[in-house]
């Protein structure tokens, strides 16, 4: 097992790497023969989550992939792509509410590296922008043929060890966990190391992981968005 300081990302080191400026779009990802989407931020009623799941270009099409090399038995289930800055924040703040309240001893330094594990800071800096802010971040998990949602060895978005891709977790979820990645992996996409479930391509975590210089994407908003706010 990883220890906390090999798992954790060191969120300073993007400056090192340029700024993603590519003007792919995004495109919703909407249940259809690859996949099941659940957006699971508006399902919870988060106030500005959008009711699709929406991903660059590069991502969807990188998603077919990684679906089509899940092995027979297993469908992939799309949780969160794109997310506003607000529901970023709200993120963010909602994990380390959690953390402090499970051990109030910690001081706020502790706390704020124990939440950069399960939660980025909401930036939308072209440097430094929270991965889902590219669209270049993806949330997944796995369910059976008939769209019931496997056990993967802990839940989504649990902040705790369990939540670390190597974890150890009984055989069975350790199992799917290891398809997921190497289906995602196989489709050009890379893992944070604390979140079995999240996974980056094009994004300044992605070229930190895959060892390239510059990122392809940076921060970007829907096209009906920015309409409102020029409007
Ligand atoms: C909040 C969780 N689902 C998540 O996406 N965490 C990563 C680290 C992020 O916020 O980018
Ligand atoms: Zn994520």
């Amino acid at each position: 097992m990883l220890t906390e300081k090999q798992t954790a990302l060191d969120w300073g080191v993007a400056q090192y790497i340029s700024a993603g400026t590519s003007e792919e779009p995004l495109v919703p990802a909407i249940t259809c023969e690859h996949w099941t989407a659940q957006p699971v931020d508006f399902q919870n009623g988060l106030a500005g989550a959008l009711p699709e799941i929406w991903v660059r270009k590069g991502v969807y099409d990188r998603l077919v992939r990684a679906a089509e090399a899940l092995p027979r038995g297993y469908r992939l289930v799309l949780l969160d792509g794109w997310r506003p800055k607000r529901v970023q924040q709200f993120l963010f703040d909602n994990v380390r509410r959690q953390i402090e309240l499970e051990d109030p001893s910690l001081t706020e330094a502790e706390i704020d590296r124990k939440t950069l594990l399960y939660a980025a800071r909401a930036s939308d800096d072209p440097v430094r922008p929270s991965p889902h802010i590219t669209g270049g971040a993806i949330d997944v998990t796995l369910s059976d043929e008939e769209g019931t949602i496997l056990d993967m060895g802990g839940a989504f978005d649990e902040a705790s060890e369990k939540s670390w891709t190597a974890a150890p977790v009984p055989a069975a979820p350790a199992e799917r966990r290891e398809h997921l990645l190497a289906a995602m992996q196989h489709a050009g996409f890379t893992n944070l190391p604390s979140e079995w479930w999240h996974y980056d391509y094009g994004n300044w975590l992605w070229a930190w992981y895959s060892k390239k210089s510059s990122a392809l994407y940076g921060p970007v908003e829907r096209p009906s968005d920015q309409k409102e706010a020029a409007g």
